[in-house]
């Protein structure tokens, strides 16, 4: 090694390459620059051939400077001189010259088009629609109208399912569409219905509607994660399913920026696989502490211990959310205490429960550890600094498994506009005495069980 290594070029990576012919949202909520950040998530090398540059925010579209068909011809083979571009995503597309230019360029690719006749704030985004219907709904493989882009490029006026699925197929048959999706997030009802229909037949796909003020770009993050699965699959209905699937969290999780319709959380997933990364790594931390602090077992009641760890609280909707140890923490009869890993998340334990009680409270709060009932473990956490509160089991209603760490938490905050840090019980028939302490974040707890420890 030393001065020999040299860089192995030969492991140089690549990558699918899919192209987006887009309008450019200067907001960065819908458009183009969205299509290559839905390209990246999706592991896409995305290329952009933009035509046309709106002066657009979460409130509008203030104005529109479209780029010239000539130099979007310019565009689009300088990229395909270039690239092996696998599908076309295509969103906003102004003028009859430049339809002409992807036609003659475009006509042969996988063309997934995005026909956004308006904007969300009534901007037409298609200027020459009669001729935009002429010229590239023949060429496309897969339309995504919403149901009034779907009621304007049929004439049939969508309202119930009935009309969803023969303006569907009225659709494929007029333009001679391989694969028409049409979108249900204007529709109402509990669910946003999806349906495609092809040569083999109709597919619908209903998920939870959400109600989400900041909706800007779901269209387009729809179509370009549905390009990008194709790339990756090469199979329709699998891209459908995958694409649907994808908008959904970014929807749950819109951005509230700006003072309109904000723009949807295109990364939000891989920003949480990442937080849940370093809840692992803090667990592992936490489980050397405990192993290695030879006091640990005063801790650990005759039900053992576990502690949960969450991601960042206002990221945490349900326990998937949460870590804990699978095999908890266990106290041996010589002592010794034992971390059972793995870390899981979703694991339904009490201390995962609780901790969740406890976030949605809008407690800032992280990490939660269940701990052996001891009056001077009590007395020392007050000593610490903790506000502690004891809870009576005896008055907990009959509610069944599942339901005491929620009722615990109700029970408090009806009490207590903070959410003491220990909260501990006596104990019931069959039921050990507890106390459950949380912290914000692994650090607090790591330094309060240190400081707990040496005082006892
Ligand atoms: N409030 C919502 N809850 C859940 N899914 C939604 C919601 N709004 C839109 N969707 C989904 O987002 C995708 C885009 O749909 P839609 O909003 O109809 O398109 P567009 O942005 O073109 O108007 C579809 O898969 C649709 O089901
Ligand atoms: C450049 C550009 N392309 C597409 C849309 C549609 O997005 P939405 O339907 O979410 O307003 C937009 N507003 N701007």
């Amino acid at each position: 090694m030393g001065s020999s290594w040299k860089y192995e070029s030969e492991k140089a990576m690549i990558k699918p390459v899919g192209m987006t012919v887009a309008g450019l949202d200067t907001g960065n909520g819908a458009g183009g620059e969205t299509d290559l950040r839905v390209f990246e998530v999706l592991g896409i090398h995305g290329v952009f051939a933009i035509t046309a540059i709106t002066a657009q925010s979460t409130k509008g579209i203030k104005d529109i400077n479209v780029v010239s068909s000539e130099f979007l011809k310019k565009q689009i083979e300088t990229l395909l001189d270039d690239f092996n571009v696998e599908a076309v995503k295509m969103g906003m597309i102004y003028t009859k010259e430049q339809f002409q230019v992807v036609n003659e360029l475009l006509h042969d690719s996988f063309l997934v088009v995005d026909p956004v006749l308006y904007a969300k704030d009534g901007t037409p985004l298609i200027k020459d629609v009669e001729d935009y219907k002429k010229i590239i709904l023949p060429i496309a493989k897969v339309i995504a109208p919403n149901i009034i882009e779907a009621s304007a490029i049929s004439g049939i006026k969508v309202e119930k399912e009935s009309d969803v699925v023969i303006a569907c197929k009225k659709i494929r048959e007029t333009y001679n569409i391989a694969h028409v999706i049409i979108k249900g997030g204007h529709s109402k009802g509990d669910f946003s219905f999806d349906y495609m229909c092809n040569e083999e037949g109709v597919y619908k796909i209903g998920y939870h509607r959400i109600q989400a003020k900041d909706t800007h770009g779901t269209g387009s993050v729809f179509a370009t994660a549905f390009t990008a699965e194709y790339i990756k699959t090469k199979d329709v209905k699998l891209a459908f399913r995958k694409a649907r699937d994808f908008v959904q969290s970014p929807i749950e999780y819109g951005l509230n920026i700006g003072k309109g319709v904000g723009p949807v959380n295109v990364s939000i997933e891989i920003m949480k696989k990442s937080m849940k990364y370093e809840v692992v790594e803090e667990m592992r931390r936490f489980a050397e502490f405990a192993e290695n602090n030879e006091k640990f077992w005063i801790l650990i009641p005759e039900v053992q211990s576990n502690l949960a760890h969450s991601i960042k609280p206002e990221y945490v909707r349900d326990l998937n959310d949460i870590a804990t140890f699978r095999g908890r923490i266990i106290r041996r009869w010589d002592k010794k205490v034992i971390v059972g890993h793995p870390v899981v998340f979703g694991n339904p334990t009490h201390t995962a429960r609780m901790l969740l009680s406890i976030i949605l409270k809008g407690m800032n709060s992280t990490c939660l550890m269940n701990i052996r009932y001891d009056d001077k473990i009590v007395e020392s956490f007050k000593e610490i600094g903790y506000e502690t509160v004891e809870i009576n089991r005896e008055l907990e209603p009959s509610h069944g498994e599942g339901k005491t760490m929620q009722w615990i938490i109700e029970y408090i905050s009806g009490e207590y506009v903070r959410i003491p840090n220990v909260i501990y019980d006596k104990g019931t028939k069959g039921k050990e005495a507890m106390i459950r302490f949380w912290t914000k974040n692994m650090e607090e707890m790591i330094e309060a069980l240190d400081n707990l420890l040496k005082m006892l």
